[in-house]
C-alpha cells in the first residue's frame, strides 16, 4: 500500500492522570498517590520555604498512607541539583518524585523523574510560573537558561488554601507568566509564516483564550481570596497543556521570555520569572504594533510590575536584556529578530513606560 502523508504524522502528546485543585487537597496527597498505584519510596523535592508552607503536609500525608518518605532540599534548576536529586533518589530507591514548592523544585522534580524514567506529582506552593503541568523544565545550564523536553506530571494536586496564603507577589507574577502568552503566540505565528515553522492552531487559541480569560479578570484578582488563586491556577493549568499539546513551550514562550531569561543572566539581582515575563510582554507587545496600553493596564490592575523601578532592577539591565535578549535561544525566531539597535531599545522602554 503506497503511504499517504498523513499515516506519516505521529504525535505524543502527554497530559496528567489526576488534576486535583482546591481548599486542603494537599491532605489527600496519599490517597491521590494509592488511586494512581503509585507505592513503595517517596523522594519530596522541595525548597527550605515551601518545606513548611507544604512539604511537612505532605511528607506525613504519604507516611499516614503506607509510603516511605525521604525528602530533599533545592535551590536552583542547576544540572548539579538535578544529578543531586537523581543520586538520593537511586540511594534510597525512589519509585516516584513530588516536586513541591514554585517552580524551581518542580522543573527539578520534573526532569530528574523524566532522567529515571519514574512518575513525578506535580504539588504547586503558589501559582506562579506555568510549568505546574508542562512536558517542558526549564533549567540553568552554563549559565544560561534552557528548554528540556520533559515528562508531564502523573498528577497535580494544588491546594488552593495554600496558594492563596503565599505572598500575593507570587500569584500577581504567575498572572505576568500568562499574560506573556499573548506576545509568544504572535511569535509563534511570525516564524511559522516566515520560517515555516510547525504551528498548532489548537495549542495558540487555548493560549490566547487563557490570556484573554485572564486579562477580563483582573480587577477580581485580588490578595488573599482563595477565588483569585482559583482563577490564576485554572489559567496555569490551561497554559502548561498548550506547552504540552505543542510539545514545546512556545505557546507560552516568545521575545518577552527572551527579554526574562536574559535578565535573569544580566541583572545582579532578578525578579521573579512572571513578573519579568509581564514587564517584557509590555514592550514585546509595542515592537508587534499591537495594544501595548492593555497588557500594561491589566498588570497594574492585578498589581504586578510594569517598570524597571518596579521590579527593583536598574534602568541599565532592562536595556542590556533588550540588546541580548534575541541571543537566547536564536533557533527560537521571534519580533527581536536578529536584534534591536540600542536606540531602539531605549525607545521601546521609554515609550512603554518601563524605564
Ligand atoms: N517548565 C516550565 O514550563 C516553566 C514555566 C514557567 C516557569 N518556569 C520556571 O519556573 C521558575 C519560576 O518559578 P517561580 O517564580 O515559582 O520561582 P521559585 O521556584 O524560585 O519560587 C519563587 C519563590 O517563591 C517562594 N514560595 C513558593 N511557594 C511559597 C509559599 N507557599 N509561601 C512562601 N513562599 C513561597 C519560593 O520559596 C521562592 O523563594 C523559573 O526557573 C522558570 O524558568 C518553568
Ligand atoms: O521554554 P521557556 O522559555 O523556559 O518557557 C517556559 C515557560 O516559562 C513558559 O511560561
Ligand atoms: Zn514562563
Amino acid at each position: 500500500m503506497k503511504d499517504s502523508i498523513d499515516s506519516h504524522k505521529n504525535k505524543w502528546m502527554q497530559l496528567p492522570r489526576n488534576v486535583v485543585v482546591g481548599h486542603g487537597v494537599i491532605n489527600d496527597t496519599g490517597k491521590v498517590c494509592k488511586d494512581l498505584k503509585l507505592n513503595g519510596n517517596a523522594l519530596i523535592v522541595t525548597g527550605e520555604t515551601t518545606l513548611k508552607a507544604a512539604g511537612k503536609t505532605v511528607e506525613v500525608c504519604l507516611e499516614d498512607c503506607g509510603f516511605n518518605v525521604d525528602t530533599i532540599i533545592i535551590k536552583n534548576p542547576t544540572l548539579d541539583e538535578i544529578k543531586e536529586v537523581k543520586d538520593r533518589a537511586a540511594g534510597t530507591k525512589a519509585s516516584f518524585l513530588l516536586g513541591v514548592g514554585g517552580g524551581k523544585s518542580i522543573d527539578i522534580a520534573k526532569l530528574a523523574s523524566t532522567h529515571l524514567d519514574i512518575p513525578f506529582v506535580s504539588i504547586p506552593t503558589a501559582a506562579s510560573h506555568d510549568g505546574i503541568v508542562s512536558s517542558r523544565a526549564s533549567i540553568r545550564r552554563d549559565n544560561k537558561t534552557v528548554s528540556e523536553t520533559a515528562q508531564t506530571p502523573i498528577a497535580v494536586i494544588a491546594d488552593t488554601g495554600i496558594i492563596a496564603a503565599a505572598p500575593y507577589r507570587l500569584l500577581a507574577a504567575g498572572c505576568g507568566d500568562i499574560i506573556s502568552n499573548y506576545t509568544a503566540v504572535r511569535d509563534w505565528e511570525l516564524a511559522h509564516r516566515l520560517r515555516d515553522e510547525p504551528f498548532s492552531e489548537y495549542a495558540s487559541i487555548i493560549s490566547k483564550m487563557t490570556a484573554k480569560i485572564l486579562i477580563e479578570s483582573a480587577g477580581a484578582i485580588k490578595a488573599g481570596i482563595e477565588e483569585s488563586a482559583w482563577t490564576v491556577m485554572k489559567a496555569l493549568v490551561a497554559s502548561g497543556v498548550a506547552m504540552s499539546i505543542a510539545g514545546s513551550s512556545r505557546p507560552a514562550s516568545g521575545s518577552e521570555h527572551k527579554f526574562s531569561h536574559a535578565l535573569d543572566e544580566l541583572a545582579p539581582e532578578p525578579a521573579l520569572h512572571g513578573e519579568q515575563c509581564g514587564v517584557g510582554t509590555i514592550m514585546m507587545m509595542y515592537l508587534h504594533g499591537g495594544d501595548w496600553q492593555e497588557i500594561r493596564t491589566a498588570l497594574e490592575t492585578i498589581g504586578a510590575p510594569t517598570c524597571a523601578a518596579e521590579l527593583g532592577i536598574k534602568e541599565e539591565y532592562i536595556i542590556k536584556a533588550l540588546l541580548h535578549a534575541h541571543e537566547i535561544r536564536p533557533e527560537r525566531y521571534t519580533i527581536l529578530g536578529a536584534g534591536l539597535t540600542r536606540e531602539a531599545a531605549e525607545k521601546v522602554a521609554r515609550i512603554t513606560k518601563v524605564i
